[in-house]
């Protein structure tokens, strides 16, 4: 079932966000939404995932969903190292090392999070996301951070983890989106 948006108007203090805004989401594929700063790309991420209420309109197809989440900020426990950060959410066993080697954090795994550098915290947050148990995973601006050759190695390892997949992805990027090879979405 595709995600459907319908309707969805949303006002801080009497400030339009956006007005009736309708969009339907594909799933089993990757979906980058795209649209200048400030238009509410954001907001339309927290409503979808629950944080923030719609003054109007509708969401189907994500209730009763798992759902994963990378955020803008990377929200880790700082004192914990990499691995137990993925630990935390992690409900099956998973192996993770594959993970680990893809995106270069394999030599700092055991490392408190809060000694790692800025490109470094944004690999484990994305990695922690990817290993969670998710129907729809979530990324706002996930590359943020992250030099030229990191983010293609770290697009390489989120296309072919999450094929066949259901993931809605805020990027500023035309050229994340095509790496991703997903399906761009404007508003
Ligand atoms: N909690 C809030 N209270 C008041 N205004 C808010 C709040 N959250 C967002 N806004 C306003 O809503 C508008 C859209 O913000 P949002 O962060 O959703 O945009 P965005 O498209 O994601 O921007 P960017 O690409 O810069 O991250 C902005 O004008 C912002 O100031």
């Amino acid at each position: 079932m595709a995600i459907k948006i319908e309707n969805l108007s949303k006002s801080y203090d009497g400030r339009q966000v956006f007005e009736n805004l309708n969009m339907e989401l594909t799933e089993g594929q990757i979906t980058c939404i795209m649209a200048p700063s400030g238009k509410g790309k954001t907001t339309l991420l927290r409503i979808l995932i629950g944080l923030e209420q719609a003054d109007r309109g509708k969401v189907a197809g994500i209730e009763g969903k798992d759902i994963s989440v990378v955020f803008q900020e990377d929200r880790l426990c700082e004192n914990l190292n990499v691995l137990s950060n993925i630990r935390l959410v992690q409900k099956e066993k998973t192996e993770i090392r594959e993970g680990l080697e893809a995106v270069g954090l394999l030599d700092c795994c055991h490392q408190p999070v809060r000694e790692l550098s800025g490109g470094m915290k944004r690999r484990v947050a994305i990695l922690r996301a990817l290993y969670a148990k998710w129907d729809i995973l979530f990324l706002d601006e996930p590359f943020k951070g992250l030099d030229k050759e990191m983010k293609e190695r770290v697009i390489q390892f989120l296309k072919k983890s999450c094929e066949g997949k259901t993931v809605i992805c805020i990027t500023h990027e035309e050229k994340e989106a095509e790496a991703l090879g997903a399906v761009i979405q404007y508003f």
